[in-house]
């Protein structure tokens, strides 16, 4: 598979994304969940950012796709996604919760201490101890933050380019009575706007994958944490299994992408050299998706209830079903015509949807994990 191209940074400009986010969003942040917070939107301005995101994609083919396309992708690497995140972020909370990623299972484990362990994990493979400065890398709502932060006694600061999710993280936080170990701060994790060497500890939890190239954030997370400091990272790669001459690989690929925000995913190959490229030495790098576990870690978005381990978590993995979806996304599209619901909300569903398929089939077909975790440090000197 042929490496990205080298990208130019896109230009920040604060105070436009601040303007956008209060426009669009309202005082949605403070709204009880993801439904509540849908409903609450500016149409004008969920259409600009679903014509700004769906550009990209729309009538783009796994066949027809150019490399001009992806090159025009990765350009805009940051609107992109801030404007992914604008669309996704309440389907998100009302499908999933607040942690935005995947994990494994174990038997027995409900739902969201899965979730939790999996956070913790990363905590005790860098080493994260009470009082210590940390930089979660694309925070999204702050629910890993919020829980590495109750797990450790460490200091986080959350760096996201979504000004609505950092409202969402910042309102979580001051319920949870957190605001004095949390800080969430605007950014494009491209380009931070903290000095050099100003962590202990650094770390991305599947949001540095919406990175137009991966030596860019991590070279960024490298100059910011201090010397002999460790990050670790949760990343989504293509595995070395995918030929980028297969079409139906590309077509998996393409689905992932769009479905979740992402302008160019690469092999496993390609994030390797990125952490030694920029200077970690690499402590330890390993596929958690291959640890042969008795659930995978795909089963909520297959819909494959069978593998639930707890009835209380009936109610959040029913969601994810196809039945469900299929419901659910058809109801968006109702309220969008009675003008309840914003424009793009069902496309935007369906995306995500036509994403899930497709991280399913990586799944699946082993071209894809959402869980390669690196962990790297920094060298004394
Ligand atoms: C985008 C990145 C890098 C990480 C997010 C990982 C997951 C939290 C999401 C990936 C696919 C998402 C979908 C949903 C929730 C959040 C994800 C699992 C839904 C289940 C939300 C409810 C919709 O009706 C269907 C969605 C399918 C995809």
């Amino acid at each position: 598979m042929p490496s990205a191209p080298v990208v130019a940074l896109e230009k920040e400009d604060h105070q436009r994304d601040a303007e956008f986010k209060k426009v669009m969003h309202g005082e949605s942040a403070k709204a009880a969940g993801g439904v509540a917070a849908l409903l609450k939107k500016n149409t004008e301005a969920q259409q600009i950012a679903v014509d700004e995101y769906f550009k990209h994609f729309d009538n783009k083919t796994a066949e027809g796709e150019t490399q001009a396309d992806r090159e025009a992708r990765t350009k805009e690497y940051a609107t992109l996604t801030r404007h992914y995140y604008n669309l996704a972020t309440d389907i998100y909370e009302y499908g999933w919760g607040q942690c935005f990623h995947f994990c494994r299972f174990s038997p027995g484990e409900p739902f969201y201490q899965a979730i939790a362990r999996h956070e913790h994990y990363l905590a005790s493979q860098i080493g994260i101890k009470k009082g210590m400065k940390v930089l979660d890398v694309g925070c999204g709502v702050g629910g890993p933050a919020r829980e590495i932060a109750k797990f450790t006694d460490a200091h986080i600061t959350g760096l996201n380019n979504n000004d609505y999710q950092i409202d969402r993280a910042t309102h979580y936080a001051v319920r949870d009575g957190l605001s004095g170990q949390l800080k969430f701060v605007k950014g494009d994790f491209m380009q931070m706007s903290f000095p050099d060497n100003s962590f202990d500890a650094v770390y991305a939890i599947e949001a540095t994958v919406h990175a137009p190239k991966l030596e860019g954030v991590y070279g960024e997370i490298y100059r910011v944490l201090k010397p002999g400091g460790v990050f670790g990272v949760y990343e989504w790669l293509m595995t070395d299994n995918y030929d980028n001459d297969n079409v139906e690989h590309r077509d998996i690929r393409l689905a992932i992408e769009v479905g979740n925000g992402i302008s160019n995913m690469v092999p496993i190959s390609e994030g390797l050299a990125a952490m030694k490229n920029v200077g970690f030495e690499l402590l330890h790098h390993e596929d958690l998706a291959d640890r042969n576990d008795p659930m995978p870690w795909y089963w909520p978005i297959a819909g494959e209830l069978g593998y639930m381990q707890s009835y209380l978590d009936f109610f959040t993995v029913v969601r994810m079903t196809h039945t469900a979806r299929r419901i659910l996304h058809g109801f968006a599209g109702v309220l969008e015509t009675i003008g309840l619901a914003p424009k793009g909300t069902k496309k935007t569903a369906d995306a995500l949807a036509r994403g899930a398929d497709g991280l399913v089939a990586g799944a699946k077909k082993n071209l894809f994990t959402p869980m390669y975790l690196m962990v790297g440090k920094k060298p004394l000197n």
